[in-house]
């Protein structure tokens, strides 16, 4: 008798996988908008993270079923979520430190961190050596405004503006304004930098108060970052690759 072949989401047999209680986002809430940036070359590195092989929101399931009822509340108000980064793998990390290390490629800056010298990324908080997100329940993401425009495409090497430049200049994305873009390291990034007002800091706290009514605790560095607690492992850094088959449901 033959073997039955394995299917396109069987478990890798080697390898690490994730633990039983990581789930897709998308299994948990089908409406959050996901645009996983480190699966594209529109980020502040300029190419695909390592560890990142589907585009793919994976989270531990209670951190999921927060952001389900954060969504709730937020299409009543004719919002929707957008998540950015979710679950990271260490070796993801690891890439970001070695970026770091290699002074000579400062090809992201105009876009990123104008402001900030290389040297200072982890130093002044904006980039972690040991992050949450590998913990599963820290995700990035912003608010946008219903029904969603769709986001123009990303060119790479077109001429990048500032990440703090008003928002019809900056690099296409459909979320409301928040007075910066994802992953602008800068101080105006700050969630309660006093120089953002009006519609732009209303934006931001909808999203940290809509948030934190939930268990989630926002970075103060970074309006985008928020952690889920309680964590389910607060200690632990985990390195399984961003994708399907590291699932024990496969989806
Ligand atoms: C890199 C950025 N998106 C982020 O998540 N920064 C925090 C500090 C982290 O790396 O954990
Ligand atoms: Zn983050």
């Amino acid at each position: 008798m033959t073997a039955a072949a394995p299917t396109a989401t069987a478990r890798p047999t080697t390898g690490p996988t994730a633990p039983d209680d990581f789930v897709a986002l998308r299994t948990v809430d089908r409406t959050i908008l996901q645009e996983m940036r480190y699966f594209t070359p529109h980020n502040f590195v300029g190419e695909r993270i390592d560890g990142y092989r589907q585009p793919l929101c994976i989270l531990t399931r209670p951190a999921a079923e927060a952001l389900h009822r954060a969504q709730t509340k937020l299409l009543r108000q004719g919002y929707t979520l957008k998540v950015y980064d979710c679950y990271r793998p260490q070796r993801a990390v690891d890439h970001f430190v070695r970026w770091a290390k290699d002074l000579d490629d400062q090809a992201m800056k105009d876009e990123f961190y104008p402001r900030v010298d290389k040297t200072r990324l982890f130093a002044d908080g904006y980039i972690a050596e040991k992050s949450g997100h590998s913990r599963g329940s820290t995700v990035d993401l912003t608010i946008v405004k219903l029904p969603a425009k769709p986001t123009g495409p990303y060119v790479p090497g077109r001429t990048l503006a500032p990440c703090y430049a008003p928002q019809d200049e900056r690099s296409p994305d459909n979320s409301v304004d928040m007075g910066t873009a994802f992953d602008c390291f800068d101080t105006l990034s700050h969630t309660l930098d006093p120089r953002v007002q009006g519609e732009q800091r209303a934006n931001r706290l909808l999203l940290k108060n809509t948030l934190e009514a939930l268990g989630f605790v926002n970075l103060a560095e970074e309006w985008w970052h928020f952690t889920y607690k309680p964590e389910p492992y607060p200690d632990t850094y985990f390195d399984f690759p961003v994708s399907a088959k590291s699932l024990s449901h496969g989806h």
